[in-house]
């Protein structure tokens, strides 16, 4: 069913869902290659959104192009968020300023209904739930997936939010 995320798999996998983003560079085939990487590396893709073109949250840079993703994995919290930092490293990323441009992005968005407050890993991620541009690709592949700290899902959040900026890339 379109939307519908199981977010437990079995007693080994839960589901979890991430947020791609690039501005610099060739950014389709960042996007790409990174959901090929991520799936290679202890993470089986599962669903994955079409790219979108977005405007650019924060400082003036080049427009982004995003997307978002569910894998389902055995991998721990932490783990996936390694496997995210150096998966960004890999495709050159280097941390300047924040909300800076950057080649490669990735964040862990949820983890199953997990929530999580370390210094290190906030879950669900702290400011999914105001950012059009995770939000509209997140509706596409999982819509009914319920934010368990917000107790709404991603589409009751998506009605909450501006989407101007947010384009599909091919329409
Ligand atoms: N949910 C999270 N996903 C990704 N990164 C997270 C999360 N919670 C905390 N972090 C920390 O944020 C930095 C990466 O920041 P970006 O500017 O988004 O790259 C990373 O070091 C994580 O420890
Ligand atoms: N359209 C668009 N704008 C953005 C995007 C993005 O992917 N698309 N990512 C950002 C994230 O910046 P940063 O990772 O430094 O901040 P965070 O820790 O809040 O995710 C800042 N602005």
């Amino acid at each position: 069913m379109p939307g519908l995320v199981t977010t437990q798999q079995n007693s080994m996998e839960t589901a979890c869902a991430i947020a791609l983003g690039s501005n610099l560079g060739d950014s389709e085939q960042t996007i790409e290659a990174a959901l090929a990487q991520l799936d290679r590396g202890g993470m089986r893709l599962r669903r994955r959104s079409q790219l979108y073109k977005t405007a650019p949250v924060g400082p003036p840079q080049p427009d982004y192009i995003n997307a978002s993703a569910v894998f389902h994995t055995t991998l721990r919290p932490d783990q996936v968020l390694q496997l995210l930092l150096v998966t960004e490293a890999s495709f050159g990323r280097i941390r300047r300023e924040r909300w800076g441009p950057r080649t490669l992005d990735l964040d862990l968005l949820f983890y199953g209904d997990q929530i999580i407050d370390t210094p290190r890993l906030i879950l669900p991620h702290p400011r999914m739930h105001e950012r059009a541009f995770v939000l509209v690709p997140l509706s596409e592949i999982a819509a009914d997936w319920r934010h368990p700290v917000r107790q709404r899902t991603v589409k009751e959040l998506l009605g909450q939010v501006d989407t101007a900026g947010v384009y599909p890339l091919v329409a």
